[in-house]
């Protein structure tokens, strides 16, 4: 009895410590971000690659020229997460290492994601998410986004060229790689809104062209959208694919999708099928009516703007390919 009765304190304990974690979770989930930020502009993992041995706090903060307690603090938190390693090197002194997710937030690099975190983590994107609520409880066609900047995400890159330039860099480091560059027989048009397309630099095999596609697409054998659906509400994307089935041949035509497809079942929240849900969440506030799809939510859309059949290939990615046909 007593055994059981210990058992049951002990795992009572064990349930409290972990509902006590989960809360502080919730509470200073934003700390991660801002950390990672902090790590970006200081340039950690940049020197730290360029270092094979694990580097001490004090070489690391007269390299990168700041306070040592404070760089201290900065990579304990980091440390606790996983992210960077500290290792034993000579005289019982102790160095910091590289991880596979620091790699990620060197400034520049192949496989980068530093442009994203520093698009999410800046003052624009931040404020629209103080405004969630506003788009679940108004029956206005405002999002989070309208609500904090007075218009949508598309119309305020428009004016605001640096913002603007963050969210290129930050989806350039997303969809990195080209398929003209895998294929070169292939003839490519980057399609944009003015403001985005004029600007683009360019690019051996794509020729960039300015347009709205709510009015029409370029004419193509293929149109391939990635991360573009997702921003826009059910209604829009019907329109969206309905211009794109009138650029593309209806016998050999496609239109090839790249975007997350949700899982009916609620999941655990560590996979990467979790980072849809997140993803979801992102669109809830920064544009007005996208959202992630099921794959029941995306066979509506596209049946409904008039495409007979659809694929969706699985590959070890977030986001799947669907292709769908006229
Ligand atoms: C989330 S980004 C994805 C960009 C690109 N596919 C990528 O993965 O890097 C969405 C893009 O849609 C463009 N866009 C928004 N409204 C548009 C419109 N009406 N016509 C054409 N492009 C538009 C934006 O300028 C932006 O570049
Ligand atoms: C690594 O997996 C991913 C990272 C980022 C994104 C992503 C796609 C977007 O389209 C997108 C966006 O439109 C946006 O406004 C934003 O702030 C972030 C964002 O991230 C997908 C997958």
């Amino acid at each position: 009895m007593a055994k059981e009765t210990n058992g049951f304190a002990r795992l009572n304990h064990v349930g409290e410590e972990e509902v006590q974690a989960d809360i502080w979770r919730c509470i200073s989930g934003f700390t991660e971000m801002a950390v990672a930020k902090c790590a970006i502009e200081l340039g950690i993992s940049d020197f730290l690659e360029t270092h094979q041995e694990p580097v001490p706090l004090n070489q690391l903060s007269s390299a990168l020229s700041c306070s040592a307690s404070s760089l201290h603090r900065i990579l304990r938190f980091l440390t606790n997460r996983g992210i960077f390693k500290l290792v034993p090197i000579e005289n019982g002194e102790m160095g910091y290492l590289q991880t596979p997710v620091a790699r990620l937030l060197k400034r520049d690099g192949e496989n980068s994601m530093a442009a994203l975190v520093l698009l999410e983590s800046s003052p624009v994107i931040l404020a629209p998410w103080h405004y969630l609520s506003t788009r679940i409880l108004s029956n206005e066609n405002t999002g989070p986004f309208s609500a904090a900047h007075g218009k949508d995400v598309w119309e305020y890159a428009k004016t605001n060229p640096e913002h603007s330039k963050l969210i290129n860099d930050a989806l350039a480091c997303h969809a990195r790689w080209m398929l003209v560059e895998a294929f070169p027989w292939i003839n490519g048009i980057n399609f944009d809104l003015p403001h985005v397309a004029s600007v683009a630099p360019p690019c051996h095999g794509v020729v960039h062209v300015e347009g709205y596609m709510f009015h029409s697409v370029p004419n193509a054998q293929a149109v391939f959208l990635m991360s573009v659906l997702h921003d826009w509400g059910d209604e829009e994307c019907i329109q969206i694919l309905k211009k794109c089935m009138e650029a593309i041949p209806k016998d050999t035509g496609k239109v090839i999708i790249v975007e997350a497809v949700l899982d009916e079942k609620i999941g655990k929240g560590k996979s990467l099928k979790d980072v849809g849900i997140m993803l979801d969440m992102i669109m809830m506030a920064h544009t007005t009516n996208g959202k992630e799809r099921t794959a029941k939510e995306w066979a509506h859309i596209l049946s409904a703007a008039g495409f007979s059949r659809h694929s969706i290939l699985q590959i070890p990615a977030i986001e799947p390919v669907i292709v769908a046909y006229p």
